[in-house]
């Protein structure tokens, strides 16, 4: 059975203080379906007025929501969850007609991930225990800690919903009220969420703005009521980012870019069992989310001496994917978010081409009869060395970067090779090499016999030019508050200890 397309609004609103509010210009842009390239609405085209009513509509929440209670803002968080996970199929429908990917990945992963990160922040709050330490017999420090305020969070087109979640969770867990600008591409079905989630939460705790980044992304971050800016997206977007919160000294976390090496040894091949089996599928995940996501494995590393035997299988593997209609529960791999970036993976695939790169597989776009205007892509693999361009920068689509090593050694220069750090995968029946590849990758994120798994309360971010902050775990929390170290002395007359 194929999901049908449900009617939306021709037209979707801001979310201010808790109404939903048209842009003071009155423009509007047209948001395009990826599946088949036709307008699914208009979105607001906000400016810097519409930023003042969302800045100012959280700074007054917060005067109240600051005083909440961890088992008051839990429960908030449970109520958000269960009212998203009660409006699951709608929700997967709606971001696979915004951003193109699969109902089998939104129903499957996106939102039950949504809820999953929801829930975990309700929990980890109530979990916490402060500390408190005996300096000497007098003298009590206590660490506390205080919500920032006002956050604004600028989130990506690759896992719209997911990345809401990931930063709203902990931001409102922390006892921060929020300013969120979603991506252009997707701005859609965040706006369905809020339809649902919106009367749980206070009147401004979490405000929706929609417009062009580059026109008034900059205005919001430096804006001298927020104290804190959350970023996912690319890394030379990412440093305009930190320069400008650098402009009213307040913190940011950014969530970047990456070109995530897999690195395969030959003892995945010592016996041709369901551990081989898996390993083919831990490679073939460079084409999920159609190769969309910023940890998506899109370096290949295979020890030379099993490199024809385990391409063969890969390469079967690969031409097995089933792809194209979205809302289709049996393909597995949908249409790229956007035209650009359908345009940006073909110039990308010109270019490994160009460079000399050998094509083992797809390299071309996919003419789908059904949409003929959506951006399909087939997924593509090419064979080359380090150096090439396809292997160095970010092409975020199904397109696959393959070489070989000799050895350990050459695996992690390879591996490390890279101004990223983001992900890294390594398979191996050796435990100790998987131990000690595992510490020599430079990475936030290494998945050992695994990839792709993004469970709430395993820590997530990046080394290098792939960001700075952690998300995805309790610690995220302090990302979210100040701290504050209260000092008292209990004696009735020594001032100090010293
Ligand atoms: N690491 C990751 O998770 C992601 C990486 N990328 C990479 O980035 C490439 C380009 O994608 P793109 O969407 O342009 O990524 P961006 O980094 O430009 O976009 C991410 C978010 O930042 C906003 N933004 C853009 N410019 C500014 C600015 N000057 N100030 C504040 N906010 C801004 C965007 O708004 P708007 O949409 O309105 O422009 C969007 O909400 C992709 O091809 C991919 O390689 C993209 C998305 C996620
Ligand atoms: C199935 C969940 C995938 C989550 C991927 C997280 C990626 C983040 C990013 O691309 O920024």
């Amino acid at each position: 059975m194929t999901y049908a397309k449900p009617e939306f609004k021709s037209q979707y609103e801001n979310f201010i203080g808790g109404q939903w509010i048209a842009p003071k210009s009155g423009e509007y842009f047209e948001n395009i379906s990826p599946v088949d390239g036709e307008v699914l609405t208009k979105i607001p085209r906000s400016n810097e007025e519409d930023i003042e009513l969302a800045v100012s509509s959280a700074k007054a929440a917060f005067e109240t929501y600051k005083h909440t209670s961890v088992v008051e803002r839990s429960a908030l968080l449970n109520k958000v969850a269960d009212a998203i996970e009660a409006n699951l199929e709608r929700l997967a429908v709606a971001e696979t007609l915004d951003n193109g990917k699969t109902v089998r990945e939104t129903l499957n992963a996106d939102i039950p991930l949504v809820v999953d990160h929801f829930r975990y922040f309700a929990s980890v709050i109530r979990a916490e225990a402060g500390t408190v330490a005996d300096l000497d017999a007098n003298t009590i420090s206590q660490e506390v800690y205080e919500p920032y305020g006002v956050v604004a969070q600028i989130i990506p087109w690759n896992f719209p919903l997911l990345m809401a979640a990931w930063k709203l969770a902990p931001a409102l867990a922390a006892g921060n009220c929020v300013v969120m600008k979603p991506a252009s591409a997707t701005p859609m079905s965040i706006i369905l969420m809020m339809e649902i989630i919106g009367d749980i939460l206070p009147a401004g705790t979490v405000n929706i703005i929609n417009g062009a980044g580059g026109k008034i992304g900059k205005y919001l971050t430096t804006h001298p009521d927020v104290k804190k800016v959350g970023f996912t997206g690319e890394t030379t977007t990412g440093q305009l980012i930190m320069q400008y919160a650098t402009e009213n000294i307040i913190p940011s976390t950014l969530e970047l870019g990456g070109k995530s090496p897999n690195v395969f040894f030959e003892s995945i091949m010592d016996s041709d069992d369901e551990f081989f089996d898996k390993a083919i599928e831990g490679l073939v995940l460079f084409a999920f989310n159609s190769g969309e996501v910023c940890t998506c494995p899109s370096r290949a590393l295979i020890q030379e001496s099993i490199y024809e035997p385990f391409m063969k299988r890969v390469l079967e593997r690969i031409e097995a994917i089933k792809l194209g209609d979205p809302l289709d529960p049996e393909n597995m791999m949908g249409a790229q978010c956007s035209q650009n970036q359908k345009d940006k993976i073909l110039e990308y695939i010109k270019i490994g081409k160009e460079e000399g790169a050998e094509c083992l597989i797809g390299g071309e776009a996919l003419e789908n009869s059904k949409y003929p205007n959506g951006f399909y892509i087939k997924p593509t693999v090419f064979k080359g060395h380090n150096k090439m361009r396809i292997f160095q920068e970010e092409i975020f689509g199904p397109v696959l970067a393959v070489t070989t090593f000799k050895d350990e050694k050459e695996a992690i220069e390879i591996a490390n090779d890279t101004m990223y750090g983001l992900g890294a995968g390594v398979w191996s029946r050796d435990a100790h090499q998987l131990h000690s590849m595992s510490r020599a990758i430079q990475a936030g994120r290494v998945w050992v016999n695994c990839y792709h798994l993004y469970p709430s309360h395993a820590s997530f971010g990046g080394y290098k030019k792939s960001g700075i902050g952690r998300e995805t775990h309790m610690m995220m929390l302090n990302s979210y508050r100040h701290t504050k170290n209260i000092l008292t002395s209990y004696s009735k007359n020594a001032l100090g200890f010293f």
